[in-house]
């Protein structure tokens, strides 16, 4: 099992490096930087990252096709790659209406847009020209070949990566969404001639760690909340999940009545979205997803109630995995 760690870049920079070293220290192999336009530059955050480590890939976790041209991102990552020395890694995922419809970009066809963008980047990192005669000149990358993972839940998105990825991020806790995603990758895959083993199927949770599992619950509810509320009803029906308890907790979520959320969140949705508890609690949970087909487990947001503590608490996890 390969161990990844997600951070979202809206605190201080010096305190999130700080975060990242110590990510890096207790073992974590990658490292993927969110990319949402309100919050901290992905590249800008990454670079500092590189900088201060040595060992851990890291890359953004994920950023889309929309908000910057494919040949930007062939530019950033390459350029990471050089900063790095060799351990950058792209996520590439098809953003979300929410944020298209405030910056009044059009969203379309975005499995065939994410599909053409990995397309582009690839020719542009070899060094090749594009069709329309756009070439990286002043800029190569350490790796041979960058790896492009997916962000992807739906089916259509999960099969163009079986078919193109060398990696999928899958926004899920629950092993039941495996079930459920990777036999869509398997296909995806072999309809392209490779197989699942060739693709790194990683688990991209909301993992909240403590000694004291109560406290590591409290931590993860509110994240909990947003992905409920975010979650089509296919993924809602999959977990038994009402669709009146979740419009209730999108509703307390619109007043900002954080306190109410908390409450209305119950043990159902902690199940279906998030992996809770003492560093035990998330081996067993893990392994659970192992068994599954899962071959990275990335912790992601909040980590815990506290950040450090809980990050030191993680390496034990993967020290004893
Ligand atoms: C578009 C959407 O794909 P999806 O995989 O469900 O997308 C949900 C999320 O993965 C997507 O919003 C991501 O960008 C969210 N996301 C992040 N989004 C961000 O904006 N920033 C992040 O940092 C971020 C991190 C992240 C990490 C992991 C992860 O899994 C997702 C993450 C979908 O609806 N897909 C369906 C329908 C596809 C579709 O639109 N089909 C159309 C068009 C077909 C075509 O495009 O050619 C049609 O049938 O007509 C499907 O795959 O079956």
């Amino acid at each position: 099992m390969k161990f990844g760690i997600e951070f979202v870049p809206q605190e201080p920079l010096d305190k999130l490096i700080k975060l990242a070293k110590l990510a890096e220290e207790v073992g974590f192999e990658y490292l993927w930087v969110t990319d949402h336009y309100n919050n901290k530059n992905v590249y800008e955050t990454l670079a500092l990252i590189a900088k201060e480590t040595s060992t851990i890939k890291l890359g953004p976790g994920v950023t889309n096709p929309y908000v910057r041209h494919p040949a930007i991102t062939a530019s950033a990552i390459a350029t990471l790659d050089e900063i790095s020395d060799g351990r950058a890694v792209l996520g590439m995922g098809p953003g979300d209406k929410k944020t298209f419809d405030a910056l009044g970009i059009e969203w379309t066809k975005p499995v065939s847009t994410i599909r053409e963008a990995i397309s582009t980047i690839r020719t542009l990192l070899a060094g090749e020209k594009t069709e329309k005669g756009a070439q990286l000149t002043g800029v190569k990358p350490v790796q041979e070949k960058i790896d492009i993972y997916m962000g992807a839940q739906g089916p259509m998105m999960l099969k163009t990566a079986g078919e193109i990825a060398d990696g999928v991020l899958i926004n899920a806790s629950n092993p039941k969404d495996f079930e459920a995603a990777i036999p869509n990758i398997k296909e995806g895959a072999e309809s392209a001639g490779r197989s699942i083993e060739d693709i790194d199927v990683a688990a991209y949770t909301c993992c909240s760690v403590d000694e004291d599992p109560e406290k590591a619950a409290g931590a993860a509810k509110i994240v909990v909340a947003f992905i409920a509320a975010g979650s089509p009803p296919p993924v809602l029906e999959r977990h038994g999940i009402e669709k009146e308890a979740v419009d209730k907790i999108g509703e307390l979520l619109g007043k900002g009545d954080f306190g109410g959320v908390s409450k209305a969140v119950d043990e159902k949705m902690m199940e279906a979205f998030s992996i809770t508890g003492t560093p035990d609690d998330i081996v067993s949970k893990i392994k659970d997803l192992e068994k599954i087909g899962v071959t990275q487990f990335v912790a992601g947001s909040p980590i815990g109630p506290e950040k450090e503590k809980s990050i030191k608490l993680l390496g034990e996890v993967i020290e004893s995995y």
